[in-house]
């Protein structure tokens, strides 16, 4: 099964209950892979909201990936880490982690994406779509037509991201890419769970 279909990034904005609820309601209704993100707080912060979601996603067969940080992922033997342009390079994450974790790098450049094929990793973040308020130091919006050509180049599964929402899911979808990666189309939702299956549906 294609594990990237609908991905859940986490809002580090959530206080850890609500982060467990919505985590809890987006598997139910159909987020297929979820990344804990954490861009503020200490490591000691990151590792405790890591196991938060971890024991939520116990027993339901979604893999948890950690943003950015490998040692965090070692400490909760997390499913896999995504990792950014200035994070450890891949082939050193690759060492630590093994090679049965599942490993992904941001793209936002189309030198970046050359430089992906030859890098030890699972899948590419093709960063940002859109112009997204949840990530604003972006370099570059690749937008369908990128996204179009991004999926032509490369050997890689691809997973877009960056203001992806139901309104315009339908064309993302329409380019074949493999998996979308969502943070406030579900974290901001009033309802995690609607949000997620109707995403899912304009999916399928
Ligand atoms: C699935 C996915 N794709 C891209 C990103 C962005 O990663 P990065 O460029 O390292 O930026 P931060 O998320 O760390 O701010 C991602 N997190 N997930
Ligand atoms: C983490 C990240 N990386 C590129 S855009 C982005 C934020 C996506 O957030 P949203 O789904 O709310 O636009
Ligand atoms: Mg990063």
């Amino acid at each position: 099964m294609n594990p990237y279909r609908l991905y859940l990034v986490t809002d580090e904005q959530l206080p850890v209950e609500r982060l467990q609820q919505v985590v809890r309601e987006a598997v139910a209704g159909g987020v297929t892979l979820v990344q804990v993100r954490e861009k503020h707080g200490d490591v000691r912060a990151f590792i405790e909201r890591a196991e938060a979601v971890q024991s939520v996603l116990k027993g339901t067969g979604v893999p948890l990936i950690i943003n950015d940080r490998v040692d965090v992922a070692l400490a909760v033997n997390a499913d896999g880490v995504h990792l950014g342009q200035s994070d450890m390079p891949a082939a050193c994450a690759r060492r630590l982690l093994g090679p049965d974790k599942l490993l992904g790098l941001s793209v936002e450049t189309e030198q970046q994406l050359f430089e992906s094929e030859s890098l030890p990793i699972d899948y590419l973040g093709l960063s940002a779509i859109f112009a997204t308020p949840t990530k604003t130091d972006l370099k570059k919006h690749w937008g369908i037509d990128g996204l179009q050509q991004a999926l032509a180049v490369s050997a890689r599964p691809i997973v877009a991201i960056g203001g992806i929402h139901q309104n315009n899911l339908g064309i993302i979808a329409q380019t074949g890419v493999h998996g979308v990666a969502l943070v406030s189309a579900i974290c901001s939702a009033s309802c995690p769970q609607t949000a997620a299956r109707t995403l899912r549906a304009i999916l399928e």
